[in-house]
């Protein structure tokens, strides 16, 4: 296969893929469940497939809990997964610790939220960058190589001039500085994904846009794959080039970020935009707004409810979102943006169409009728 302007191979877009994925965590349980011999589970993740591409970035939002640290250690393989497969490169791939795991950690590389606890106190920057250059086999063969390749990486974080950040202990560095070492650990790898755990939620909100633009200009220039977890919609809008919406384990919502956060097709996603602490948006009238349309309690994932795992709280919720698990549905005639949701299937539009109609969800993502 080549590219069509170029006799050069066309190189694949699809990075990592994730079929199915499914983590269901087994938890001690009571007496009862013991003498019943049914192990209590805890539904982390179920169900999920997403793919991320080079030179993109794809942002995994939801509230606490719901899912999406799951889904980024299953990537990264650090827990095996109950269900479902893993493709890099379009390879099947499971591995457990090892060489092959190193092997794998080389392409795929994480970025948690705390820089803090990730470096370790005692050891200096210096220390953390040659551990991974060796570890992946990039620390070159002279000296003069190692201090080459250790420059590079700070240089590529914009921790300038390097010397004067190599023998720095994490505790001499301010926190955005501390996540800058971390994704140039993972740099040192050179991968082809990261995989962002809330990489900006414990910094100053100062600082956080300075980090989300590295990783963007990472993304662009070394044309990683990254996934970028957060809990702030706002964020993916503003980094992400598609946005995917989980909620309690499960997918609910995917799309070209500015569709999905523009014009959100999910209650559960409409819900999370307008919780989110925009001053512009939200008012008195804002907040009663979205406690009338349901805000509450996240269910528990030891018992999910059956369905959609949204309807106990949704204000939209009908008789067979109860009973149906809804299968992702194209949102109107936009390619690329599903939901879901019931509400955005047409057999389902058509019965409530008309003067008695309940609230359904409109293509804009606004109620069309009450
Ligand atoms: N090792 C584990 N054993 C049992 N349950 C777990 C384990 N890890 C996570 N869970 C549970 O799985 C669910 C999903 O957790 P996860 O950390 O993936 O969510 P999250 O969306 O990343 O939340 P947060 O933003 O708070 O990190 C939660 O109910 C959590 O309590």
């Amino acid at each position: 296969m080549t590219s069509p302007d170029t006799d050069a191979p066309a190189v694949r877009e699809e990075v990592l893929e994730a079929i199915g994925l499914t983590k269901h965590f087994p938890v001690r349980g009571r007496l009862r469940d013991l003498l019943s011999r049914a192990t209590p589970r805890v539904h982390a993740v179920d169900d999920v497939t997403l793919t991320l591409r080079r030179g993109r970035v794809t942002a995994l939002v939801g509230e606490s809990g719901s899912g999406k640290s799951t889904v980024a250690r299953l990537l990264a393989q650090l827990y095996p997964r109950t269900a479902g497969t893993i493709r890099l490169h379009g390879e099947p791939v499971t591995v457990r610790g090892g060489r092959p795991f190193r092997a794998y950690a080389r392409r795929v590389q994480m970025i948690f939220q705390d820089p803090f606890a990730s470096l370790n106190p005692v050891h200096t920057v210096r220390y953390h960058l040659t551990r991974a250059l060796r570890v992946h086999g990039n620390a070159g063969r002279t000296a003069a190589d190692l201090d080459a390749a250790l420059r590079a990486l700070l240089e590529r974080v914009t921790l300038t001039p390097p010397d004067r950040y190599l023998d720095k202990f994490p505790h001499e560095l301010s926190g955005g500085q501390r996540q800058r070492v971390a994704i140039a650990r993972a740099l040192g790898a050179d991968p082809e994904v990261l995989l962002a755990d809330e990489p900006v939620s414990m910094l100053d909100v100062s600082i956080r846009l300075g980090v989300l633009n590295l990783l963007r200009d990472l993304k662009e220039r070394l044309r990683l794959a990254v996934l970028y977890i957060t809990h702030d919609i706002a964020s993916a809008r503003y980094f992400a080039d598609e946005t995917l919406v989980m909620y309690a384990g499960r997918l609910v919502e995917g799309g070209d970020s500015e569709t999905v956060t523009q014009r959100p097709a999910h209650p559960y996603t409409r819900l999370l935009i307008d919780s989110a602490p925009d001053p512009d948006r939200i008012t008195g009238a804002g907040r009663a707004a979205v406690a009338e349309r349901g805000d509450g309690e996240p269910p528990s994932l030891l018992r999910p409810p059956p369905g959609c795992r949204f309807h106990p709280r949704c204000p939209y919720a009908m008789p067979r979102c109860g009973a149906d698990l809804p299968p992702p549905l194209q949102v109107g005639d936009r390619p690329g943006h599903w939901a879901a949701c019931w509400l955005h299937d047409p057999a389902t539009r058509d019965a409530q169409a008309g003067p008695t109609a309940l609230a359904l969800v409109g293509d804009d993502g606004r109620e069309a009728t009450r």
